[in-house]
């Protein structure tokens, strides 16, 4: 492991698959990565994090600096947001008190304008920024993650302190840069919330049908007619994101599509919420870009049927 002299203070708030696996990186790479934890706490304090994962064999990070408390944490320079949309406004409180006065607060999640509950309980001085996370992992086990495929992250800015739009850029570039130091692919995006739609075109298909249809992704593409229906789904995100004033390239759906194809059986993170009888992100991944579409006057029936069905199964799973 290289020095951590001079290298920012990580913090992640949310140890789960994404905030397990980014940090574990990060560590590993030489970074001061503290890890605040819920249920999972006395399992990682005890045995660290391991990442069985496909791209870079077995990781193990042992021992990890846990905390069940926030206000244990040392200040941070970056605050890495790996919890499920469904808790952004409770935790406030814990990255305020994780964070150094100017710190910059990443949130790895999906979804549409995630940041944008979270925004007015944060102080002015923090800087708020969205990542998304292409990548197939999930937990197995406390503190055990299993990696499957891809991996890279791409950053964008949110807001902050007025400050002029190049010191925002160099800010995501410094974001872009803490992954691939830790040997992760990251692109700096220059709209945040023009790539928060296009993120949807995967998300907005196979995560809700993953639920519905009790199916992983090998399934969903061996099969003639829940093809036809991704396919009517993603071209639907792609209507509502032009909508919106948001261009999709050409062919991206299609690119999406011929991705999933090859990659290993893969069950969304919505799916591992619905066996959980966690709260599913329906708010970040369907009603706000429903919501968003419906504005700009363009109706987007089969996601609006796909989100009805899921606030059903929802409301009877927890
Ligand atoms: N998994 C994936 O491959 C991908 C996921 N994403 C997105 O990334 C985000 C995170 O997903 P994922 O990592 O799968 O989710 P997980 O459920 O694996 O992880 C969420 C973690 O947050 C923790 N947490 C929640 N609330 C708190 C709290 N108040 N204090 C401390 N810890 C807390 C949970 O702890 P506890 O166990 O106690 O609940 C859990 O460890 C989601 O928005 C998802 O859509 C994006 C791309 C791919
Ligand atoms: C789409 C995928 C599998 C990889 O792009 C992903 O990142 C997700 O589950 O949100």
């Amino acid at each position: 492991m290289s020095e951590t002299v001079n290298k920012p203070v990580v913090g992640i708030i949310g140890t789960g698959a994404i905030g397990g696996f980014y940090g574990v990186m990060l560590a590993r790479a030489g970074f001061d990565v503290h890890f605040l934890l819920r249920s999972e706490f006395c399992a990682v304090a005890e045995r660290g994090l391991q990442i069985n994962s496909a791209v870079h064999g077995p990781l193990t990070l042992h021992p990890a600096n846990t905390y069940s408390a926030a206000e244990d944490m040392p200040p941070c320079d970056w605050l890495l947001v790996g919890t499920k949309t469904t808790s952004n406004v409770g935790l406030a409180p814990a990255i305020i008190q994780a964070a150094k006065p100017d710190a910059k607060v990443l949130l790895l999640q999906n979804g549409l304008d995630v940041e944008d509950s979270l925004r007015p309980l944060l102080a002015d001085s923090l800087h708020l920024l969205g990542g998304l996370c292409l990548i197939c992992v999930h937990r197995d086990g406390p503190g055990l993650i299993t990696h499957q495929a891809l991996g890279a992250v791409n950053v964008g800015y949110h807001s902050g302190p007025a400050i002029a739009d190049a010191a925002r850029q160099a800010i995501v570039e410094e974001g872009a840069g803490l992954f691939r130091a830790a040997g992760i692919d990251s692109q700096a995006m220059a709209n945040l919330h023009q790539a928060r739609w296009q993120k949807l075109v995967w998300n907005i298909p196979y995560n809700g049908l993953s639920v519905l249809l009790g199916a992983g992704t090998t399934p969903l593409m061996a099969d003639a007619d829940s093809r036809v229906l991704i396919q009517a789904l993603m071209a639907e995100v792609v209507r509502g994101a032009k909508a919106c004033g948001h261009d999709i390239a050409p062919g991206y759906a299609d690119y999406l599509f011929t991705m999933t194809e090859k990659m290993p059986d893969y069950w969304p993170s919505m799916y591992h919420d619905f066996r959980h009888k966690r709260p599913l992100e329906l708010e970040a991944i369907y009603a706000r870009p429903l919501a968003a579409a419906k504005a700009a006057g363009c109706e987007l029936s089969r996601i609006d049927a796909l989100y009805r069905s899921l606030c059903f199964i929802d409301r009877g799973n927890l």
